[in-house]
């Protein structure tokens, strides 16, 4: 399959077991199965300690499963790794902190021998896009973790990549400036076309941007349901959909799912 027609994300019986102490260990991951599909906005949602952020770190290649397979874009992790194939934005911002607010988001764009004429306009048109255009020249140690999570967000678009690995990047954020944050990413996601793999702890959240959201159980992580949410992409997705009655079923359909109820469309309840 060609780099075009390979899914985003492909997640084959992965399993993560943690050594802890002499002999102890975590199962993190049970068996996980995922494919993500090239465009595909993916939640994943579960309680705290499930493995999510886990199951991110193995598909970032920052550690190794135990056992099972990932792809990213038909390539090993790995392979994707090293040929930078997507932005990242984590929880802890991971900011360079001797590179100000413009020189941290211009640095993927540096690294790929992107001109400085068209690094800085990048940056600037990102910083604005995030809001933090009287705060270009600050370093990350001058800014509220918010501001410093708003800096990855931008870092992470800077290349437009085809794929964005975000785990809670928005959980920082107040939460005016976050719903402000979720339009912009379901409008980049349907301009660029890029897949997303997105962490959360909220279900609103997870539904207003997701075609799926995948819901977790308890450690050992495994995957419990998947909450297809079938509310169109780009314009569809604008705030008036946040009071829509679509929306709200979906929101009853992960909750019941994360609380271990049987999903609604398992039942052939009909949510439109
Ligand atoms: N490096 C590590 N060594 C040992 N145990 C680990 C390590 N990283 C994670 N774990 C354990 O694996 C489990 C899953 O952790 P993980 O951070 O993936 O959960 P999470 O779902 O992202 O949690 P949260 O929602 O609280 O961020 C937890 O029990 C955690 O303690």
């Amino acid at each position: 399959m060609s780099e075009l027609t390979s899914p985003a994300v492909t997640v084959a019986g992965v399993n993560k077991i943690f050594s802890v102490a002499k002999g102890a260990s975590v199962q993190a991951l049970s068996d996980i199965n995922l494919e993500i599909a090239a465009g595909e906005f993916v939640s994943l949602i579960g309680p705290s300690g499930c493995g999510k952020s886990t199951l991110m770190r193995l598909i970032a290649d920052l550690d190794t499963p135990t056992s099972g397979e990932i792809t990213v874009f038909g390539k090993s992790a790995k392979q994707a790794r090293l040929d930078q194939d997507y932005g990242i934005a984590f929880q802890s911002a991971g900011l360079l902190p001797w590179r100000s607010v413009q020189a941290n988001i211009e640095l993927p764009l540096e690294l790929h021998g992107v001109g400085k004429a068209e690094r800085q306009a990048r940056a600037s048109e990102l910083i604005e896009l995030v809001g933090l255009t009287d705060f270009r020249t600050r370093f990350p140690d001058q800014l509220s973790g918010g501001m410093q999570q708003r800096v990855a967000i931008a870092r992470s678009l800077a290349e437009k990549p085809q794929l964005l690995l975000m785990d809670e990047p928005f959980g920082a954020l107040d939460e005016m400036t976050r719903e402000r944050m979720q339009s912009e990413l379901v409008k980049i996601c349907s301009e660029t076309g890029a897949a997303v793999v997105f962490v959360t702890h909220s279900i609103p959240e997870a539904v207003f941007l997701s075609d799926r959201v995948v819901v977790m159980s308890p450690r050992p992580g495994e995957i419990r349901d998947i909450v297809s949410i079938d509310l169109g992409r780009g314009i569809d997705r604008g705030d008036d959909l946040r009071e829509d009655s679509g929306f709200f079923s979906g929101v009853t359909e992960v909750r019941e799912a994360l609380h271990g109820a049987p999903s609604l469309s398992k039942l052939g309840v009909d949510l439109r």
